[in-house]
């Protein structure tokens, strides 16, 4: 289920690991595409505003060199040679009084009445800005006037903003006041007014646009939105490569995270921290008597699903990784709060449990279990300790904590006896009480097996070190019979039971001894 739940979020995980850096590539590219296309128009908006100026000033400097006229020959040449040798001006003309008297061209027939006329707008130095003028002297297209004392110019307005761009825009020009000079071309009307009036930048659903002011005028260009889709693709470009990097950084985290929630060292971590093990208890059979006189403490995994887990597939991996320690410690609580009240009832009643070659090493489990025992009122020698032989790889060590656990009033029995090597003289120097026949040797009894011949030796081996024995694994009457007959103390296996939960361990303890107790009383005694 955890693992299951585990396998979604990541997948989920991989799938945001994929859709954020994307979404997000897309939003910024689209953001730099926006603001990199409001900054293309500003700077069309000030080329525009700078070729204006540059207009004016050369229309100003005109009207500064052509000085004071009296439309003589001498006058209208130089109004004519300004005009030719101007870049800016179409026409220079001289006013007497209030009335046009000579151009460039000659002077204006005395039919031909042309006043000053009202200003469209008055420029910085007293300059007055005439807009849409149609000249009847040249009859030349519409043009602005440009006047200052007794002289003007007309300028062409295309002139203000024709300026090369890279790309399809509107470029336009207004007086500070927003009255518009000139344009390139159609635009909504609203917009150009708005421009006219301010400095802005901005987009709406059609165009994006920018508009600048100094002087006595605004610049300002507009384009198509579409521009902003060009400028898309190559924001994308740039921008994709570092969201693809950032997704597959991102992939390989959480990858990363879900191996190392789903390896099973971190999912054994996590079991004994919600303390997911039960511990099961295996009757322990008094051959001489058939009483049931204590029980084997097996602990077993059970996972959030309910499904069991055997020991056989956790524990190698709790040892190796030192978790055994933690385990080993939840099975002394486990069985001290599972059969207290037991073993306090029935003080013949022992409980073995078993430690591992860390714990042999660590020697912490005797602290948590004198702990325990103590708190509970049992005693010790209700305890017994199960090491296997493989667990005595380093003989001090487990020779010190053996001591330590005998001292303490428990009881030592070797496990899985005869499959450990461990010879005789290395036993001998152990303080054992009990040696456990391996099952494999007990499987052998009535078989024609090599093992068969071993298991009386093996019995022998124990007889020999003077301890206890006790066979385990017993499945059938022939085997208990033997084990029997060859005067082994102690059993345990499926011809008795299985291993049991507490509840039923201690139902089956009364069941089982129930009319040998008074026999059973005098034998113990
Ligand atoms: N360090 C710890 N080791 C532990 C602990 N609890 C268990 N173990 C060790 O895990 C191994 C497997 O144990 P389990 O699956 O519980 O098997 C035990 C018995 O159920 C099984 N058994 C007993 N009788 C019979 C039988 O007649 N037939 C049959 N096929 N199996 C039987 O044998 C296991 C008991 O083994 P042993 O400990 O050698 O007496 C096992 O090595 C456990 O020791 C723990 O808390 N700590």
């Amino acid at each position: 289920m955890r693992r299951r739940i585990i396998i979604f979020l990541a997948l989920i995980l991989a799938i945001l690991a994929i859709v954020i850096p994307l979404a997000l590539t897309i939003h910024f590219s689209r953001e730099r595409a926006i603001a990199a296309e409001r900054a293309h128009m500003q700077e069309y908006a000030n080329w525009t505003l700078l070729r204006a100026e540059q207009v004016l000033t050369d229309a100003k400097d005109v009207l500064a060199q052509v000085g004071e006229g009296d439309c003589s020959v001498g006058h209208i040449e130089r109004m004519r040679q300004l005009a030719i040798d101007s870049g800016a001006v179409e026409e220079v003309g001289h006013y007497d009084g209030d009335r046009l008297a000579c151009t460039g061209w000659g002077k204006v027939p005395a039919d031909v009445v042309i006043g000053r006329g009202t200003p469209s707008a008055t420029l910085a130095g007293g300059y007055a800005l005439h807009l849409h003028v149609k000249p009847r002297i040249s009859h030349a297209r519409e043009v602005m006037v440009l006047g200052y004392r007794d002289h003007n110019v007309l300028i062409l307005p295309q002139r203000l903003v024709d300026v090369l761009s890279d790309s399809h825009m509107i470029l336009g020009i207004a007086t500070r006041q927003g009255t518009l000079i000139a344009i390139t071309g159609r635009a909504n009307d609203g917009l150009v007014g708005q421009l006219s009036r301010q400095a802005m930048t901005g987009m709406d659903d059609t165009d994006i646009y920018a508009s600048v002011q100094r002087g006595d005028l605004t610049a300002f260009a507009i384009a198509d939105r579409s521009a902003i889709d060009a400028k898309l693709g190559s924001e994308m470009r740039l921008l994709l490569p570092i969201g693809l990097v950032a997704s597959a950084i991102l992939m390989l985290l959480i990858l990363w995270v879900s191996r190392q929630r789903l390896s099973p060292e971190k999912e054994l971590k996590l079991a004994i921290r919600k303390r997911e093990f039960q511990v099961h208890y295996q009757p322990l059979i008094e051959l001489a008597t058939g009483y049931c006189v204590g029980a084997e403490a097996l602990v077993r995994w059970r996972r959030p699903d309910g499904r069991w887990i055997a020991p056989d597939l956790f524990i190698p991996l709790a040892e190796q990784s030192g978790l055994i320690l933690d385990i080993t410690d939840h099975v002394i609580e486990q069985v001290v709060a599972d059969l207290h009240a037991m073993l306090l009832a029935e003080q013949q009643v022992h409980v073995a449990i078993n430690i591992s070659a860390r714990d042999l090493e660590s020697g912490r489990f005797l602290d948590v279990l004198e702990r325990e025992i103590a708190k509970a009122g049992i005693a010790p020698g209700q305890i017994w300790l199960e090491v296997t032989e493989r667990s005595l790889i380093n003989p001090d060590t487990a020779r010190a904590t053996i001591a330590r656990a005998r001292d303490a009033g428990h009881l030592m029995a070797i496990d899985d006896f005869g499959t450990g090597y461990s010879s005789l003289s290395l036993l001998e120097t152990l303080p054992l009480d009990a040696l456990k026949i391996d099952k494999c040797f007990i499987d052998a009894i009535g078989r024609d097996a090599a093992a068969s011949v071993v298991t009386p030796h093996i019995i022998g081996m124990g007889r020999a070190l003077k301890l206890n024995l006790i066979a385990e694994g017993v499945e059938t009457r022939e085997q208990d019979a033997y084990v029997r007959k060859a005067g082994v103390q102690f059993a345990q296996g499926w011809y008795y039971a299985k291993a049991l939960p507490a509840d039923e361990f201690m139902a089956f303890y009364r069941d089982y001894n129930r009319g040998k107790r008074s026999r059973f009383l005098s034998v113990a005694a």
